[in-house]
């Protein structure tokens, strides 16, 4: 970390989950004055940090953070390919690009990590998968471990071709998780609810069942049948949501599908 004080960070894009990650750190201590940031349109929060906004790159910074969008990144990488080929890391949390071809972008010296985070990140609960290219010594995936530590939980993968799984279930795992979130409330309402009361109820149940399974010791499966009564009213509900044909298993299962086919498409 004393490393990335004195060499610096650069974030390329600080969108939603480059603002998520640079909040963390900031709140974890980084010094602003150490930060760069280079983005076209950089947010009210972006210039409030007191960051250095599109200034000159520090001339060996520890940690290049690409967070654009992966069809921007083709556009966006030549400015920084100055730095390729160096002790610099290259951080990526852009869905699908393969370090190969970062390799092919930015010269097959360059040390590169591939991160794929999420956005519960900006409140310190994200986590994220991370796996580097032959280049990364032991040391720089510690230094990302860390830093990545601070707006969440890390693993490492063991190879870079369980990514696009990773990315998949906890990169836009969120996004299911809202959405139950959304057609809970919507059921609750058609079901008599008050809309704003509906939502309450959907979010608190979500948030707090995901606390419990993170915190106790007992298994999600356990979980479940603690709530479900035998002959009770949970177990007829379940029959619907754990259908082997229409419920959340088939269903998930095609989700996952569905991402794991657009990450390939965007690599
Ligand atoms: N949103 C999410 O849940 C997650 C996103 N990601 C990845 O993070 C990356 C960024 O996604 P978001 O933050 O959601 O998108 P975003 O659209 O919020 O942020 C991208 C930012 O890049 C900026 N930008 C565009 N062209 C640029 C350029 N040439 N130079 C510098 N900055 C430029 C845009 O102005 C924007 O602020 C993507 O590659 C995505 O795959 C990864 C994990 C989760
Ligand atoms: O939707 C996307 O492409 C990105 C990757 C993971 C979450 N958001």
């Amino acid at each position: 970390m004393d490393d990335l004080k004195k060499r610096g960070l650069v974030l390329l894009g600080c969108g939603k989950m480059g603002s998520a990650m640079l909040k963390g750190w900031l709140d974890g201590g980084l010094p602003p004055s150490s930060v760069t940031v280079i983005a076209p349109r950089p947010s009210d929060w972006v210039k409030s940090t007191g960051v250095n906004i599109n200034t000159d790159l520090p001339e060996d910074p520890a940690i290049v953070l690409l967070a654009v969008k992966p069809q921007k990144m083709a556009e966006a990488l030549p400015s920084l390919k100055a730095l390729g080929n160096g002790s610099t890391v290259f951080l990526s949390v852009a869905a699908g690009i393969s370090l190969a071809s970062y390799e092919e972008m930015l010269g097959d010296k360059t040390p590169i990590i591939r991160a794929m985070p999420n956005t519960p990140s900006a409140i310190g609960r994200g986590v994220t998968g991370i796996v580097g290219n032959a280049r990364v010594t032991a040391d720089q995936i510690q230094l990302a471990d860390e830093l990545l530590q601070a707006v969440g939980q890390v693993v490492q993968l063991e190879n870079e071709g369980q990514i696009r799984a990773l990315t998949a279930v906890s990169g836009c795992g969120p996004a299911y998780v809202f959405h139950l979130i959304e057609t809970m409330a919507a059921a609750g309402t058609a079901a008599g609810l008050p809309e704003d009361m509906a939502l309450q109820l959907a979010k608190a149940t979500v948030a707090g069942a995901g606390v419990l399974a993170e915190e106790t010791d007992e298994t999600p499966t356990q979980l479940r049948v603690n709530v479900t009564s035998p002959n009770g009213v949970t177990a007829e509900a379940l029959r619907v949501l754990m259908d082997e044909e229409n419920g959340f298993p088939p269903l998930l299962d095609r989700a996952i599908k569905a991402a794991m086919k657009r990450d390939a498409e965007l690599a």
